[in-house]
């Protein structure tokens, strides 16, 4: 009974106002409403002196998804997980955490920022359903509604709100499924790439590792200092090493490490410079392009470069001669990509377009190089890859057999020190034979391996010794003669 008066009563209320609210428009003038309008908004921000910014998830015209909607959602999905009580799940594509939370209708997460507390609340509108659509239409149109005291305005409205959409954009990258492309001539084609190499199983000494690490983190922190010093955002590397010492496992480790995109150029596969160009202003930014085996694309050599100077000059002088008798060059060149068009895309168009992007070349034969291409400043780190030495050999004991000390630690600490062997070759060594791996078994494997490549080095050199002393027996033969 007292519920339906106050109903009742609440009815009665809203039509008086409503009722007086009509004759004061229609009879009042104008300007007499809006002073009084303007002290009733006084009043309202004196009792509520909150504001309020609503992103609407679709706008414009065509009801594009709201970029900036995006980014909160993203944001604000770890606090709603930890603060909201009703959440709601959807599948991602393309992503590394394949569900993704957010707030549901209604509900509201806190924030803190600079020692100011606000709060976010979703919602959604439901307009009117359009009576003569074919198709179904959605008809909910979901915000979220950011409210803050109006004595924070200068802080909310531009520091904090450019936080939000840095960090919600950011943590979508680092969500996102990453690629890694490879070339089809002068196209890229990509795979998912899941390659599970971290710089924590890399085998290789402490200090030249964290240095690495070091330096790539700087430079993916460092956008603004390259555009304080109006340099591209921008960085080479040179990973030489002989074949099996992780140079490739290095590559991928950094790209887990920044989660950054994989561009694997096959330079072989590219026809010529033009080719080239487009292949590498098509790659997105925070991504690592590499090429590796530098030293088998054979024109990319000063010596290769000079017969392809060559060869373009004769070739030159045949059309200009074809020109002369009339006849048009009709069939397709097949150039090749030359160590100038490369440096010249490394020196100046690449820092044209975006940021955020390593260059890594690989080698088996840093001296087959031209000095051009590794000169500081083309490439701005070389870093080499080596042997199995101790350090390295700690890690792949405790990646594979999971231990950190044996007692044949010693012996094949001694043996690595005067024997080359690859980390590829001890990993080789290292891989469990049982499950359970039986630690002792491996190592032993191991030290018999390291005997066996002992001792064919020692039989190589007495091969290599008594060839020689033929060589220098039959010079003095014929000497004598
Ligand atoms: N430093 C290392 N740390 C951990 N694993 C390594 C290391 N080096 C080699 N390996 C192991 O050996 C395998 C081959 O190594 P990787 O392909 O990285 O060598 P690479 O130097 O790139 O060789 P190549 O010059 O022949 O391409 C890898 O799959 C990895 O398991």
């Amino acid at each position: 009974m007292m519920v339906k008066d106050m109903f009742a009563q609440l009815g009665s209320i809203i039509a008086s106002v409503m009722f007086v609210w009509a004759i004061f428009k229609q009879y009042f003038p104008h300007e007499l409403r809006s002073s009084l309008e303007k002290h009733f908004q006084g009043m309202v921000n004196f009792v509520y002196p909150f504001i309020q910014i609503r992103f609407n998830e679709f706008t414009g015209e065509r009801l594009m998804r709201s970029g900036a909607y995006s980014a909160i959602e993203t944001y604000l999905s770890s606090k709603s997980s930890m603060q909201a009580k009703r959440l709601k799940a959807d599948v991602v594509m393309n992503s590394s955490q394949p569900l993704a939370l957010s707030m549901d209708d209604n509900e509201e997460v806190e924030d803190e920022f600079e020692g100011v507390t606000l709060k976010w609340t979703s919602g959604k509108n439901i307009s009117k359903s359009q009576p003569f659509s074919f198709y179904p239409v959605s008809d909910e149109k979901r915000y979220y509604k950011l409210t803050f005291h109006k004595k924070h305005r200068d802080v909310i409205i531009g520091p904090y709100l450019n936080h939000v959409l840095k960090e919600g954009k950011a943590i979508r990258v680092r969500n996102r499924q990453r690629k890694l492309y490879t070339n089809n001539g002068s196209h890229w084609s990509h795979v998912v790439f899941e390659h599970p190499a971290t710089f924590q199983t890399l085998a290789m000494d402490a200090e030249k590792k964290k240095e690495i690490i070091d330096d790539l983190i700087t430079f993916s922190k460092a956008e603004q200092f390259y555009a304080k010093v109006g340099r591209a955002w921008k960085r080479g590397y040179l990973v030489h090493g002989p074949p099996g010492t992780g140079k490739s496992t290095m590559i991928a480790a950094m790209a887990n490490l920044l989660g950054y995109d994989l561009y694997d150029l096959e330079l072989t596969a590219v026809k010529d410079n033009t080719e080239l160009r487009k292949l590498l202003i098509e790659t997105s930014s925070k991504s690592i392009i590499v090429i590796e085996d530098i030293d088998c694309s054979v024109d990319l050599t000063g010596q290769r470069k000079k017969k392809e100077k060559e060869k373009d000059e004769e070739d030159k002088e045949k059309d200009a001669l074809k020109k002369l008798a009339g006849k048009e060059e009709t069939e397709t060149k097949t150039s090749k990509v030359t160590l100038s068009g490369l440096l010249n895309f490394i020196d100046g168009l690449w820092s044209a377009c975006g940021g955020e992007r390593l260059i890594v070349f690989t080698t088996n034969y840093m001296e087959k190089l031209d000095p051009a291409l590794i000169r500081r400043g083309r490439m701005d780190k070389h870093i080499e890859l080596s042997y199995c030495g101790l350090e390295a050999f700690k890690v792949l004991a405790r990646n594979y057999l999971d231990v950190e000390s044996h007692y044949l630690f010693q012996e094949i600490e001694a043996m690595l020190e005067e024997i080359n062997m690859t980390p590829a070759d001890v990993a080789e060594n290292l891989m469990p034979k049982t499950v359970p791996a039986n630690a002792e078994t491996c190592l032993k494997s191991l030290i018999k391996a390291l005997e066996k490549v002992k001792e064919d080095v020692k039989n190589k050199e007495l091969v290599v010794e008594e060839v020689t002393d033929d060589k220098e027996k039959e010079k003095s033969d014929e000497k004598e003669k």
